[in-house]
């Protein structure tokens, strides 16, 4: 469990997407043993009950809006294998983009994402308004053998036209997707059938007014 979760000659072309037009998505891009085990761990998660709603906005600012997104999150804690695996295989890509774009990205976080049956996250930026912190977004999908009519999709939207849609992603185990967190609209269109993913983004350093500016 231990080699890199991904082959590093896909590197270059996520990297070549990314500058062209600022989003990229690879299938069987994660290793599918690892999948399996995030995605288990996930389900196990979502079965005891033991994931939060998600919310919208940071801090005090945090609420919940169901009419914008329904996914209940579990944030990514260390506390497995797998989890640990994800998090190395996300270090080396940080250091990858660090390397060919200047990027300063120096921290990831991220979350189990669960979307029961009937949820969908509207259109929207990662980037929170007048924070430069997430700087890169990345989505791990970890549902095998998504049907075709699963929906759940996630519409990508062009950078200066969110009515212009560029790539629809099918959530299939191991599709891994990443985009410039403050300039690529996007949105996960209703799914019928309980779908899992890790949503994590790569941050840069950031601080508000003297304070620095954590993580979430
Ligand atoms: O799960 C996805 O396809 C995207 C999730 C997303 O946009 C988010 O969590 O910000
Ligand atoms: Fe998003």
């Amino acid at each position: 469990m231990n080699r890199l979760a991904f082959d590093p000659q896909r590197l270059a072309p996520l990297v070549d997407a990314l500058v062209a037009q600022g989003w990229f998505v690879g299938e069987a891009f994660i290793d599918a043993e690892l999948c399996q085990a995030l995605f288990a761990e996930v389900s196990q998660l979502a079965e005891l009950d033991a994931l939060a709603a998600a919310g919208i906005g940071r801090g005090s600012e945090h609420h919940l809006r169901r009419d914008i997104r329904g996914d209940a999150i579990h944030w990514l804690d260390r506390d497995s294998l797998a989890q640990r695996r994800y998090l190395a295989a996300m270090s080396e890509l940080q250091q990858s983009l660090n390397q060919a774009l200047y990027l300063g990205l120096f921290e990831f976080e991220a979350h189990f994402a669960h979307y029961p049956p009937g949820s969908f996250y509207k259109t929207h930026v990662d980037s929170f308004q007048g924070r430069a912190n997430r700087v890169v977004s990345t989505v791990l999908y970890l549902n095998p053998g998504w049907p075709a009519d699963g929906g759940g999709e996630m519409a990508i939207y062009a950078s200066q036209d969110s009515q212009r849609e560029v790539a629809r992603v099918r959530p299939e185990a191991g599709t891994f997707a990443c985009f410039l967190s403050e300039t690529v609209p996007h949105e996960v269109l209703p799914t019928r059938l309980p779908r899992a993913s890790i949503a994590g983004w790569f941050r840069r350093n950031a601080s508000l007014g003297g304070r620095i500016d954590p993580a979430r």
